[in-house]
């Protein structure tokens, strides 16, 4: 996997040698002029820019509805017949101000939001093309500049997407047009001052948008680009565990894995934490005459019959946290964590049988005909403090059963001695 895919590489000015790179940073990203990112990306970008601007939004809100106030309150200075003109459409834009506050406050309305921000931009500047023809004041053309108040308002208070800006804008300053060229009270040069102060404003607050926008859709890709790559360091980190800790042969754990799981569990039974097992029960294998084996077979079949014989347990074993680990040379070791010692008694005793029945030649063993196997068996239970202690436990009865003749199955009592089995 790499942090980007090449369709998205090629469309956000990634080059080949970055996309193989396992590790680009998000400066090697390169933004298209019109800023559009691949589609699954431009939906992830909207919903991280919507709530982004969604936390500014309310702050912004209230701060319109005060200068709402505050108009009104010039224009009851100004004339009260004035007022009497300009309170409904006022009131009208409060109400629809105090409505995008309350979409501010629901995080499941956010989507509605930045529409809703929209119709009070759009509701503010034909608000004030409608003042300006229709109030009959020498002063009365200042209300069409509610028109580049709304864009700056969208661009930079609210943090609408820019091609949304764009759009708005150019049907807003459209209205406006449109409004003063019916107007009859202004003059000539009140409509140029007045186009020339509203392309001004609309001008450098679109630029700042754009400016803006672009930072916040590169800041946005390289939060991608670095999730991404968190999270194939994960997956590689978790491969690289595993196979740090399992046999390559035999596909069973390996010494330095068992002795983490086993201690592990000796630490959660110690702790009597909840996830800790009743008891712990250890069977430590290992094959009769195997270097005998060895000397008659070759080595490679030596391998084979490791493989043959470690895939019986490995079958067998069922519970989730029971494992079957590669000790040493021709030692296994199996850990039971839901078995009572009865239990796993019966499951070494069916392990042996079952090793035996395989039926591998072996001509060079004394104990049989066919490979077989000795064990010891141990349980916390029997007083080890630890997984160490419980593995020699299992080596002491496994040293015994040797010595009783191998093929045979010894245990370590509770009482501390060993005791055999068959
Ligand atoms: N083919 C093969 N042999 C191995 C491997 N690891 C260890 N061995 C051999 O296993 C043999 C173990 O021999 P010993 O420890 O003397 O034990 P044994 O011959 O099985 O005798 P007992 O355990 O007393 O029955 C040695 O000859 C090792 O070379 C391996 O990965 N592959």
């Amino acid at each position: 996997m790499t942090g980007l895919s090449k369709e998205q590489g090629a469309s956000t000015g990634v080059t080949a040698n970055q996309i193989h790179n396992p590790l680009p940073s998000g400066n090697d990203i390169r933004l298209p002029w019109h800023l559009r990112l691949p589609v699954s990306l431009e939906q992830d970008f909207r919903f991280y820019s919507r709530n982004s601007a969604a936390g500014a939004a309310s702050s912004a809100l209230l701060l319109i509805a005060l200068l709402l106030v505050c108009a009104m309150l010039v224009e009851s200075l100004v004339g009260s017949d004035v007022l009497l003109q300009t309170w409904r459409p006022r009131l009208f834009t409060l109400m629809v101000t105090g409505g995008c506050l309350m979409l501010c406050q629901q995080p499941r309305w956010r989507e509605w939001l930045q529409p809703a921000l929209l119709v009070l931009s759009f509701t503010l500047s034909l608000s004030g093309v409608y003042l300006g023809m229709a109030i009959d004041h020498p002063l009365s053309y200042v209300f069409f500049l509610q028109t580049p108040l709304a864009v700056v308002m969208l661009s930079t208070l609210f943090r609408l997407p820019f091609h949304s800006t764009v759009v708005s804008a150019l049907l807003m300053t459209g209205a406006m047009l449109a409004g003063l060229y019916f107007s009859k009270e202004s003059t000539p040069f009140e409509h140029a001052t007045l186009i020339m102060l509203s392309m001004a404003f609309i001008s450098m607050s679109l630029f700042g948008q754009y400016v803006y926008e672009r930072l916040l859709r590169k800041h946005f890709l390289s939060e991608h680009v670095l999730y991404q790559h968190r999270d194939e360091l994960h997956s590689a980190n978790q491969v690289l565990e595993s196979q740090a800790t399992v046999d390559g042969m035999t596909g069973c754990i390996n010494r330095r894995g068992m002795e983490a799981r086993l201690n592990h569990l000796y630490h959660l039974l110690k702790q009597q934490n909840p996830d800790a097992p009743e008891r712990v029960c250890l069977l430590l294998f290992d094959i009769d005459f195997f270097k005998q084996y060895n000397d008659t077979y070759g080595h490679p079949a030596g391998d084979e019959c490791l493989k043959k014989v470690s895939a019986v347990p490995l079958a067998m074993v069922q519970a989730e946290k029971d494992f079957v680990a590669r000790y040493g040379g021709e030692e296994f070791v199996i850990v039971l964590t839901d078995s009572s010692f009865n239990d796993a008694l019966v499951f070494a005793e069916r392990m042996r049988n079952r090793v035996e029945q395989l039926g591998l030649p072996h001509s060079g063993s004394r104990v049989n005909q066919v490979v077989t196997i000795s064990i010891g068996v141990s349980s916390s239970d029997g007083g080890a403090e630890n997984g160490g202690a419980l593995l020699k436990q299992a080596d002491e009865a496994l040293y015994q059963a040797k010595g009783a003749g191998r093929n045979r199955v010894a245990m370590m009592n509770h009482q501390g001695a060993v005791e055999m089995l068959t």
